[in-house]
């Protein structure tokens, strides 16, 4: 459940139609009140070490929220998140400084993901290469705002990937990457995968998940309407679109 400030608790303030949203735009009385938007509910399920889940869904079904709570970011209104031993958060989306270089970005990655030092002086180049910004010119040594959304993705990536998880959370990376990229971090997935950890990928490419994941669980509402081997709950949700 997500609260949200000034959004406006009444009907009034929030009713539809582009009338409404431009007399709530012009109004001068601030919408004050507390909005909550429900964005998970009785989502029920067990992750096991060693598995690869795909989290799927349309657009703001809830699928980065569930991964937010299972990774203790989040606090759950009510329900509970279980899990054995800490999970680590997971940071493909660890927040980088949109201002530092891509390569002073690794570093501090690497130190806030609990690295010692040393091993971050050891796997540098590791990084840098599997992300792939220095392919087309010098991007390492430039600040992170020059960057595409692509190549910011990848370097998150990268930097995530350098460190076994017990967790790994990976949003829409590979949808983002080049066909390269992504063939490099598929193969990366699968090492994580065999280094007992538990991923979970959210993704829109169908083709990623298929590629990577064994058990697929499909939200929409933030309900949870299947869990179940890749093939069979992809293939619903294809259905599901075609109907649509
Ligand atoms: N910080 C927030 N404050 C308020 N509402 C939020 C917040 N983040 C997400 N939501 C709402 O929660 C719901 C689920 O969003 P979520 O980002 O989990 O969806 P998603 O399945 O990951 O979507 P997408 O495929 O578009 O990335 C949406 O209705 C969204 O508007």
């Amino acid at each position: 459940m997500y609260r949200v400030q000034g959004a406006g608790g009444g009907k009034a303030s929030s009713g539809g139609g582009a009338t409404a949203a431009l007399a709530r735009m012009f109004s001068r009385k601030r919408s004050s009140g507390v909005r909550k938007v429900h964005a998970v509910k009785g989502v029920s399920f067990t992750a096991y070490r060693g598995e690869a889940i795909g989290l799927i869904g349309s657009n703001g079904s809830g699928k980065s929220t569930l991964l937010r709570a299972v990774a203790g970011l989040l606090p759950p209104e009510s329900g509970t998140v279980y899990t054995a031993g800490q999970p680590s958060l997971l940071g493909v989306n660890a927040a980088l400084m949109n201002d530092l270089s891509g390569e002073r970005n690794v570093v501090l990655g690497c130190l806030a993901m609990g690295m010692p030092p040393e091993q971050v002086r050891e796997k540098y180049d590791d990084i840098l290469e599997f992300s792939g910004i220095n392919e087309k010119g010098e991007f390492g040594s430039l600040p992170m705002r020059t960057y595409s959304s692509g190549m910011a993705a990848r370097l998150r990536f990268a930097i995530a990937a350098a460190k076994s998880h017990d967790v790994l959370m990976i949003d829409e990376a590979l949808a983002t990457g080049d066909a390269g990229f992504r063939k490099r971090s598929e193969a990366r997935i699968r090492e994580l995968q065999e280094k007992a950890g538990t991923v979970f990928l959210v993704s829109h490419s169908n083709k990623s998940i298929r590629d990577t994941c064994d058990r697929v669980l499909w939200l929409e509402h933030g309900e949870l309407i299947m869990d179940g081997p890749t093939d069979e709950v992809v293939t619903a949700y294809q259905e599901f679109n075609k109907k649509k």
